[in-house]
């Protein structure tokens, strides 16, 4: 199972990290550098005096930048492939769920986590890490430097300083709390809009698009509400840092300035600070905020950061899982000709449901063709899914040409197996597309062929150039049924075809042109077709008739 760990591991301190936030720390020479150099022009040495302190500014504020931008780099580098990798990982166990799970997670939500929301770990990750070492560093080598002149200003930076972390602590535990709950929110809202646009039609011919319009609207409402408590809380939290910020600032200005006047004599270790000391001081006074400031702006960033990184991790969960291990060493499955399916005491319940198959038992002859009858329910779609290594048995075994269907076996298995769903998604491409669906070695030439097989070869709207509409708008439920069958034609290496119900909701002339479609291409492979269909049963080789009701034994002849 993938995990975010290899990022969160990130989050933990680095080299690039640390160079790019000890960067803030050359303005320590810097500030005295220019704080001399104040001190020389006000004792009335000429412009020529500072020269060098201006030289040794510029040097030092280009080191700094190329430490950081060396750090930012490498880091931003680091995350964008780790995050590339993960996301990967995440559509791959997606992918391993079985597609009969029904826990498996709304596709517009899916995409939103994936595509949009993963893109918060990279301002987390790059830009947190480094302000966390900035805020621990720089202010410590600045107080430090403060005190060693000015124990007063020290103590005005210190009682202020502290303050700062803990509000941020306290409005930052309520961010996350609130960017977990937009991210939820955002999620949620792409996958309803994403499943009402896909049946648009249906909510139109049943006059439900305007009910649909104001639960969309609620959904939305609920959104900005969402994003408006994570700006409110960020909002808090700057406006927090600043009024701290600004205050300790304030406070050793009026000391330094009543200082130099000669009116505050005390607080400088029994002496009177210099102009360019006093300035020095005045200067560090900012800069030691800065790095807390800097802190603050990206804490929002961590909250997003994290809640995003939980996301990941609440996607890539384990849920009810198909066979087959991706990295599997699976066994070279010897062929000869059509396989045979043997099923011995199969026994199977969806999860949580009532036991579908109790002991069943099933042979199918290479090359043999029947139909799986029964009334619904009675689990004719499951025993295909079982046979397909689309979910895994209780217990018993399915062997396919003598292979035993394992977490070894099922991804060899499986490429031996036409499969056509109840519903075959159709995308919204070409018709060649569509047929190819961007398998390796599967030409024109083979799509024209497998069209023709079809029965598509004279029909005007599925010439392979045709774009289809979502869902495949442009063909008739008939045409679809044969498009989906010209897939599993342009497919030589599957010679068991398991299709369910391919003559549902057809008339009885378009149900024989399917029917004879399916037979031409399924000639030399072994068939099992789920049917409701007598036209289908009955010009099948055998019909297998499962139990009558489900959770009862379902013995078929062998
Ligand atoms: N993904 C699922 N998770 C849990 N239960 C399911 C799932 N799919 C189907 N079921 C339940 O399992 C039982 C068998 O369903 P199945 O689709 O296999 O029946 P069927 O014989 O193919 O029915 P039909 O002829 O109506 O298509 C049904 O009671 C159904 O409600």
């Amino acid at each position: 199972m993938p995990s975010t760990s290899s990022l969160r591991r990130l989050a933990a301190p680095g080299v690039g990290s640390l160079v790019q936030g000890g960067a803030a720390l050359f303005w320590l020479p810097q500030a005295a550098l220019l704080a001399s150099a104040v001190e020389r022009l006000g004792a009335g040495e000429g412009i020529h005096a500072v020269g060098w302190s201006a030289l040794g500014i510029a040097a030092l504020g280009a080191l700094r930048a190329v430490c950081e931008a060396w750090g930012a780099r490498g880091l931003f580098i680091e995350v964008r492939g780790q995050l590339s990798v993960l996301r990967a990982q995440v559509a791959v166990a997606l992918a391993a769920r079985s597609p009969l799970d029904l826990a498996r997670p709304a596709s517009g939500q899916a995409a939103s986590v994936i595509a949009e929301q993963a893109e918060a770990v990279l301002p987390y990750l790059v830009r947190y890490q480094p302000a966390r070492w900035r805020a621990m560093l720089v202010p410590i080598f600045i107080l430090v430097a403060v005190a060693c002149f000015s124990w007063i200003a020290a103590l005005i930076l210190l009682v202020a300083a502290p303050l700062i972390p803990m509000f941020m602590a306290i409005v930052g535990w309520r961010a996350q709390a609130a960017s977990q709950q937009q991210m939820v929110e955002m999620g949620a809202m792409n996958a309803f809009l994403l499943d009402r646009l896909r049946g648009l039609a249906t909510l139109r011919a049943l006059g439900a698009v305007d009910l649909t319009a104001h639960r969309l609207g609620d959904v939305a409402q609920s959104l900005r509400r969402r994003t408006m408590a994570v700006l409110r809380i960020a909002f808090l939290s700057s406006a927090v840092l600043e009024l701290f910020a600004a205050l300790g600032v304030a406070m050793v200005a009026v000391y330094i300035g009543f200082h130099l006047l000669g009116t505050l004599e005390f607080g400088s270790w029994g002496r009177r600070l210099t102009l360019g000391e006093g300035l020095f001081v005045l200067l560090l006074a900012p800069a030691f905020f800065e790095p807390l400031r800097e802190l603050s702006a990206v804490w929002h960033d961590r909250a997003a950061g994290e809640a995003a990184l939980d996301a990941l991790d609440a996607l890539a969960e384990a849920g009810v899982p198909m066979p087959g291990r991706p990295n599997a060493q699976t066994p070279a499955v010897v062929r000869r000709g059509a396989p045979s399916v043997r099923i011995h005491k199969l026994h199977f319940a969806h999860r949580g449901e009532t036991t579908l198959f109790d002991g069943f038992d099933l042979h199918v002859a290479p090359g043999e063709h029947i139909a799986l009858t029964g009334p619904s329910g009675a689990g004719k779609t499951a025993l295909l899914s079982l046979i397909a290594g689309l979910m895994s048995a209780d217990s018993g075994d399915i062997a396919i040409g003598g292979v035993s269907l394992n977490d070894e076996t099922a991804s060899v298995l499986r490429r031996r197996i036409g499969w056509m769903g109840q519903r075959p998604h159709v995308f919204a491409a070409p018709v060649h597309d569509n047929v190819a669906m961007g398998r390796i070695g599967v030409g024109r030439d083979d799509v024209a062929q497998a069209m023709r097989d079809a029965g598509l070869g004279d029909v005007a709207q599925a010439r392979p150039a045709t774009t289809l509409g979502e869902g495949g708008g442009g063909l008739s439920g008939g045409e679809l049924v044969r498009l989906a069958l010209a897939r599993l034609a342009v497919q030589p290496e599957a010679d068991l075809w398991l299709v369910d119900e391919p003559t549902a909701h057809l008339d009885t002339d378009t149900a024989e042109r399917v029917v004879d479609a399916l037979l031409r291409l399924a000639q030399g492979k072994t068939l099992i077709a789920v049917t409701h269909d007598p036209i289908l049963a009955a010009r099948m080789q055998r019909v297998v008739r499962l139990g009558d009701a489900p959770a009862v034994m379902a013995q078929a002849a062998a």
